[in-house]
């Protein structure tokens, strides 16, 4: 009989809570600690922490970098090759592919095809597409109960959302901010590695960009340069929004031309706001409402309450909701200011099927009823979801070079 079993979770089902339970025996007994070890991000997490506490951690990354100046993938495979050194008796594998490149998915699939003829594996996941091939049977949760899930039956239609236009431009784009985003020759060292090695690129008002490249090719880097203030930006040929990086304009003003959202911020938001004040809080860029907005503000954060269909629930909790619900608010906060510029970086890491669908769905729409800029950075060519172009980056030994790639 094969062992091996995967549970197909929502975001409705409260993942951490219910890995602890299975940590604790609460729930198939074979994987409770210590005979099962987790290969999570919640795991990368805690020993990110560590790192920060004592300046170290048990897990070598291949560049000997610490895990905090790693990237996301070599943060995953320097924790899968920790866990075999381990030898576990099982492991429970969650959101196994979140983060990591095409070439990293096949590697870690056929890591774990081979241990799986040693080591039981339960996968949690809350993607269809990443079962992997050799589990035997897939569950759901239904309450705290566990039920058979026949894959080849289950329905993922959704209606179609989002039906109200989206608000007028608050400030429309200006014709002279065009590129929104040029590089030229741009290219940056870590002491004697190179991670860009000239790269060349233009994004114009409206264009949709999906940014791709494996682990470590330097996608973060870029966005770091954009949106961020990486100090390997300075000096570089970079102009963002007509001015050259560096010229005088403080990053703050940089920021206000800049939506951003990333998986990574679903993480950060503790304190308790509601959905209304969540939104108009991307006119100030801060996290809770400290300013009085203007009626105007405040008329185009209900707008977007009602595309999002959330007038009615504003002023509830943002975190009494889903993940990818969650998600959609803090896209409506970051395009709230109508901005030159949409960064989505790894938008949908940690969605669950029927979230993707809805988020493909608000992304498609702004894409086309606005003149804000996509540049949305992914592994995953998520079904339904087209941008207009990629720029992939290719890694060589002398930094990644980049090209365009018609679609
Ligand atoms: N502060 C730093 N010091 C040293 N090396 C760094 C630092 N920041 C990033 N790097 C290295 O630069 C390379 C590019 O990292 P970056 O995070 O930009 O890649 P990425 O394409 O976003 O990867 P991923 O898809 O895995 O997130 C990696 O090898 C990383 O280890």
């Amino acid at each position: 009989m094969n062992r091996h079993i995967a549970i197909y979770i929502s975001n409705k089902d409260h993942k951490q809570d219910f890995i602890e339970r299975i940590q604790d025996g609460n729930i198939l007994s074979d994987f409770s600690k210590p005979k099962a070890v987790l290969f999570s991000e919640i795991t990368i997490n805690k020993l990110i922490q560590e790192e920060r506490i004592h300046g170290f951690c048990d897990v070598v990354t291949p560049t000997g970098n610490l895990l905090i100046n790693s990237s996301q993938g070599e943060r995953k495979k320097a924790l899968l090759n920790h866990i075999i050194s381990q030898n576990p008796e099982a492991i429970i594998v969650d959101n196994v592919f979140g983060n990591l490149d095409i070439q990293a998915q096949a590697e870690i699939e056929q890591t774990l095809n081979k241990l799986s003829s040693q080591v039981r594996i339960l996968q949690i996941t809350k993607r269809k597409e990443d079962i992997l091939s050799f589990i035997g049977k897939v569950y759901y949760l239904e309450g705290k109960e566990l039920v058979e899930l026949k894959l080849e039956e289950s329905d993922d239609a959704i209606a179609e959302s989002f039906l109200e236009d989206l608000p007028k431009a608050y400030r429309p784009v200006s014709e002279k901010i065009n590129p929104i985003v040029k590089f030229t020759d741009v290219s940056v060292h870590y002491r004697e590695r190179s991670i860009l090695n000239n790269i060349n690129w233009e994004i114009k008002k409206g264009e949709f960009w999906q940014l791709m490249g494996p682990n470590g090719s330097g996608k973060s880097t870029i966005l770091s340069m954009i949106f961020g203030d990486n100090p390997k930006a300075f000096g570089q040929n970079i102009v963002l929004f007509g001015v050259k990086k560096g010229s005088g304009e403080s990053v703050w003003e940089i920021k206000q031309k800049i939506g951003y959202f990333s998986s990574d911020m679903l993480r950060g938001f503790t304190r308790l706001d509601s959905i209304g004040n969540m939104i108009v809080s991307g006119f100030f860029d801060t996290i809770g409402l400290y300013k009085t907005p203007t009626n105007e503000q405040i008329k185009i954060a209900q707008h977007w309450l009602r595309v999002l269909d959330m007038f009615d629930i504003r002023k509830q909790d943002f975190l009494s909701l889903s993940k990818g619900y969650q998600s959609l608010v803090l896209i409506a906060r970051a395009m709230v200011k109508h901005p030159p510029l949409l960064i989505l970086d790894e938008p949908t890491n940690g969605l669950d099927d029927a979230d993707v669908k809805l988020f493909t769905q608000l992304i498609n729409k702004i894409a086309s009823e606005t003149e804000t800029a996509i540049l949305y950075v992914s592994h995953r060519k998520e079904a339904g979801l087209n941008p207009d172009f990629i720029y992939q980056l290719t890694p060589h030994e002398t930094g990644s070079t980049g090209q365009v790639v018609k679609i």
